[in-house]
């Protein structure tokens, strides 16, 4: 069988000695996208945090792509991409230019063309030129978002890409993933998006205080849209 591209084992997450939830569980295949679900506050960043290399487990172990986490090794780097909730940017670069050096830096030969898509993809053509402290919020989530795309990577993590997106930006991200998938890349996300969990997630993990459950993304999905979480 192959090697998940995550394999998280009864992983403690937290901050300092006390974890923020319960141990969690659950592996991403490559070709797979998986949802965490649950409440503001129960956990999600945190576990992404974590598999990002962010965060050390308190107990428990994650492997990517068969090997112990370790954010500082190249090939770490190389394979996984991840767009966090954090407004992370060089200010003195345009949109462009931001792109064009993420590509750039993992090495992708045909960045100027790369670029181009993205920005086109993304509605951000028209700011190319632009400083992100001339950008809306939504515009920036978008940048932060095209960069997680302008490298190649195995694994996209992404920490609400939802958020500040508009109803067309949304629609056009979702299709994106499930185009990711496809293509044989792994997806671990977390979301407050039940149309987002139901078109791309194959599987949830649902995170509170109490328990942390495996569900299927309709499931994970009508959570969300009964207000449960
Ligand atoms: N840097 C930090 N230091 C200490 N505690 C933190 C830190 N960041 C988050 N927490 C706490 O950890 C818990 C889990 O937070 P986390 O951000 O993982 O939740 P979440 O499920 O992603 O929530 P949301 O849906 O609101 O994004 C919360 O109680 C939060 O207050």
């Amino acid at each position: 069988m192959a090697t998940p591209v995550v394999r998280v084992h009864d992983v403690e997450v937290g901050y300092g000695a006390t974890p923020v939830c319960p141990p969690v569980a659950f592996t991403v295949d490559a070709g797979r996208a998986v949802a965490l679900v649950g409440a503001n506050g129960s956990g999600k960043s945190t576990v992404l945090k974590t598999v990002l290399g962010l965060l050390t487990p308190l107990a428990g172990r994650v492997e990517v792509l068969g090997r112990p986490v370790d954010e500082r090794e190249p090939e770490f780097r190389r394979e996984v991409a991840g767009v966090l909730d954090d407004d992370a940017y060089f200010p003195a670069l345009t949109v462009a230019e931001h792109l064009y050096l993420t590509a750039r830096g993992h090495g992708v030969l045909d960045a100027r063309d790369r670029v181009a898509e993205l920005l086109t993809e993304f509605g951000l053509a028209e700011h190319a030129q632009a400083l992100p402290v001339a950008l809306s919020s939504g515009q920036r989530r978008r940048l932060l978002l095209a960069a997680g795309f302008a490298r190649p990577r195995s694994l996209l993590v992404l920490d609400e890409p939802e958020q500040r997106l508009d109803r067309g930006m949304r629609a056009r991200l979702a299709e994106r993933l499930r185009a990711e998938t496809a293509a044989g890349g792994a997806v671990l996300l977390a979301t407050h998006d039940a149309e987002l969990v139901r078109e791309v997630c194959d599987a949830a993990v649902h995170i509170d205080d109490r328990a942390v459950e495996h569900v299927t993304a309709d499931e994970a999905a009508a959570r969300i849209a009964r207000v449960v979480l």
